[in-house]
């Protein structure tokens, strides 16, 4: 009966699964367009030959010798699970790309989901191959124990039952040689997987925290145009959740993986050789039960899926608040951003609960069904007894290896979930990883051999922002900004002064045109020269690190003496204010310097940026956000700093430039004026509209 039953799934089951491969391949298709064409075709045209190679074999079995057709009978049935669980596999990687492309449309990033490559991940292992052969050479011997152990375990069954049933012999001296087997084996195999434990982690961690310098460098690397179109977050979040879920994969899919397929080939062919029969049966029941438990599995992942996604919002809508709490104070906005939270926390609390009473009902199906198994088992295996094509060892040994056959099983197909989410984590981080900027910091550029004169020329410029190409920023731009001296862009808001002291930094390149440093363009230069040394940046909100004063400054000149930086913190009217505090220059400013007043943080950003002694300096709004007192020092120490250097001002307040050398007054892109403060009133142009404007403004 249990032939006839095994010979009508030989030549059935193909074909069924041949039409759910038809339908994996078009899902592939419909979501070509999110995934890879190449992965979905090769795959489908992979499962298709497998399984008209099953059905081809399955229609010539019955010419083939009884044995080896016996022996064939049942290695189909976990290639079948195998080739299902990649099909699954394979549909959740696509469905995962679908995912990560909305995200990457989010955030402007480009549309094509990252690929995993196998070959920068072989980059990262290669300087862990010994350890990582050790640690699978250790895993593949502990799994070929665990083959082992069932058989030993009905060895010793025979032994009792042979006892009870003759009571002669000595039952110590009987039982002594395979229990002290059994003894062994337990303890070898106890060593063997202590010992890929230690190898696989080592390699995984090691592998993890290469990925994540290799990834912060390249980061760095990345330039302005990339942070435009990418949010900070999902950057950090590259660094911490990606490389961490790709770090679990890799380490379970080495152990468990391994483990639990040598397994489960190791135990089918165990339980052939135990009983042919009783093997018949779990090949039909064993595949129904792990696919069923798979698919509840994948709903039950879905679910944890969107429940952390929710965790994440909650967390999201804390974070903005207590990064903002000056803001949410300011505005008596506590028990809004209260009521925001609790309602993010009580939709992901909500999510978790039918998560745990999924979870309850799988774990409890699951008992049943495996204990039903056991039932089955030995119900089939006592008519066997009976009939003595069995013994009671023979029945142990079954039973133990069928339950490690399902355990294995069961963790195969939810290995097969964790190597999609650790392929497509996997795939973000070397997405980064392979990205090349477009300013890249110093690949040769030249560094003048004459001392610098600091003559700046913007010749015919036009610029437009990358993540806002429709939109010129800049149109057919000329300045000069003379060797020594003070220009000033005043103009509209938006007009584009900004984008002109960006370009200058080359934090962007121009479209067309060129910027020019003592008549070379800026584009020949190397970048890390050019923005270490020459040019000093000083803008409207000075951001400072969370460490001492002294840090902070010698930001600018890492290797400055503490003298040079007391001399750079004097030339900045910053030297009182540090020496009055209790620990002077060790003070600890707070994260982005919270701790000090705005007129301090500027003065401390004007000592950071002369300690470099700049051969140009850029003032973007220094003093705008100051009051008229912290301006008045502040505006003491620039006059200070920018004497005998070429200077670029941006300013909104005209009062502040009026004794700049040159003035430009900038509208819709263009210099539109230019000349000195009198001679820019006397003209009666954009300039004079201006200084009337805010004048009347300050009288009000
Ligand atoms: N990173 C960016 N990405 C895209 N567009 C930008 C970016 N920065 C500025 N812009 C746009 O470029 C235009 C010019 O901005 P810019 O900051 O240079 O003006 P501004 O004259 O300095 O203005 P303000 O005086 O208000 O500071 C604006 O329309 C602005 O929206």
């Amino acid at each position: 009966m249990i032939h006839l039953l095994c010979c009508r799934i030989n030549t059935t089951a193909p074909v069924l699964f041949l039409r759910q491969s038809r339908r994996s391949a078009e899902f592939c298709r419909l979501s070509r367009s999110h995934s890879s064409p190449q992965q979905c075709n090769s795959f489908t045209l992979r499962s298709c030959n497998a399984v008209r190679f099953f059905k081809s074999w399955a229609q010539r079995a019955p010419k083939t010798p009884k044995a080896s057709r016996s022996a064939l009978r049942f290695l189909w049935a976990p290639t079948l699970l195998a080739l299902s669980g990649r099909a699954f596999c394979k549909v959740a990687y696509c469905e995962a790309d679908v995912n990560n492309n909305t995200l990457l449309k989010q955030t402007g990033a480009k549309d094509s989901p990252p690929e995993f490559s196998w070959l920068i991940l072989w980059e990262f292992v290669k300087p862990q191959l010994v350890a990582l052969i050790g640690a699978v050479v250790l895993a593949f011997g502990a799994a070929i124990l665990n083959i082992h152990i069932p058989l030993m375990l009905g060895e010793l069954v025979n032994v009792v039952a042979r006892y009870l049933r003759e009571q002669a012999g000595n039952y110590v001296q009987e039982i002594r040689v395979p229990a002290l087997k059994l003894l062994g084996l337990y303890g070898l195999q106890g060593l063997l997987t202590s010992g890929y434990i230690v190898l696989l982690s080592r390699v995984g961690e090691r592998v993890a925290a290469d990925m994540r310098k290799t990834l912060f460098s390249s980061l760095l690397r990345q330039d302005v145009a990339f942070f435009d179109a990418n949010k900070t977050g999902q950057l950090v979040n590259r660094l911490t959740a990606d490389i961490q879920e790709f770090k679990s994969s890799f380490k379970l899919v080495i152990s468990q993986g391994l483990r639990s397929v040598t397994q489960t080939v190791g135990c089918f062919i165990s339980l052939y050789l135990i009983s042919p029969k009783l093997t018949g049966l779990t090949v039909v029941v064993l595949p129904c039960l792990v696919g069923g438990g798979a698919l509840i599995g994948s709903l039950l992942r879905k679910l944890s899926r969107a429940a952390q996604e929710q965790v994440a919002k909650a967390t999201g809508v804390a974070d903005e608040a207590l990064g903002n709490v000056r803001t949410v104070k300011a505005f008596a906005m506590e028990d809004r951003e209260l009521q925001l939270y609790a309602l993010e926390v009580d939709k992901s609390c909500e999510m978790n609960e039918s998560l745990g009473n999924g979870i309850a009902i799988f774990q409890g199906m699951s008992n049943v069904a495996l204990n039903c198994i056991v039932l089955g088992t030995i119900f089939a295996g006592g008519t066997l007894i009976s009939s003595n094509e069995m013994s009671p060892g023979d029945l142990m040994s079954f039973l133990v290896a069928s339950q490690t056959v399902q355990r294995s099983l069961a963790s195969i197909s939810i290995l097969f979930g964790q190597v999609v989410r650790g392929m497509s984590s996997g795939a973000r981080v070397f997405e980064y990883l392979a990205l090349q900027p477009s300013i890249p910091i110093s690949v040769g550029g030249r560094i003048p051999f004459h001392s610098l004169i600091g003559r700046v020329e913007f010749m015919d410029v036009s610029f437009s922002y990358p993540t806002r190409p429709g939109h010129q920023v800049l149109k057919k731009l000329y300045l000069t900004l003379p060797p020594s001296k003070t220009v000033a862009i005043v103009g509209e808001s938006g007009g584009g002064k900004s984008t002109v002291a960006s370009l200058l930094e080359r934090f962007y390149d121009p479209n067309s045109g060129v910027v020019m440093l003592d008549g070379l363009d800026i584009r020949t230069l190397d970048l890390s020269w050019l923005r270490g040394q020459v040019i000093g940046f000083i803008n409207q909100e000075p951001v400072l690190f969370g460490s001492s004063i002294m840090e902070n400054i010698r930001f600018g000149k890492p290797e400055a003496s503490d003298a040079e930086v007391v001399s750079a913190a004097k030339q900045a009217n910053a030297h009182g204010f540090v020496t009055s505090f209790p620990d002077g220059y060790n003070t600890v400013v707070g994260e982005r310097g919270v701790t000090l007043s705005g007129g301090q943080k500027q003065r401390i950003a004007i000592a950071r940026a002369l300690i470099k002694n700049p051969s140009i300096l850029v003032l973007d709004e220094a003093t705008s956000a100051l009051d008229a007192e912290s301006e008045r020092v502040v505006q003491e120490a620039l006059d200070r700093a920018t004497r005998g250097r070429t200077v670029l001002i941006i300013a909104h307040r005209l009062s502040t430039i009026q004794g700049a050398d040159l003035i430009c007054v900038m509208s819709n892109g263009r210099i539109v004026e230019a000349g000195t403060h009198v001679e820019l009133l006397s003209k009666g142009g954009l300039y004079a509209d201006l200084i009337r404007r805010q004048r009347a403004e300050e009288q009000k």
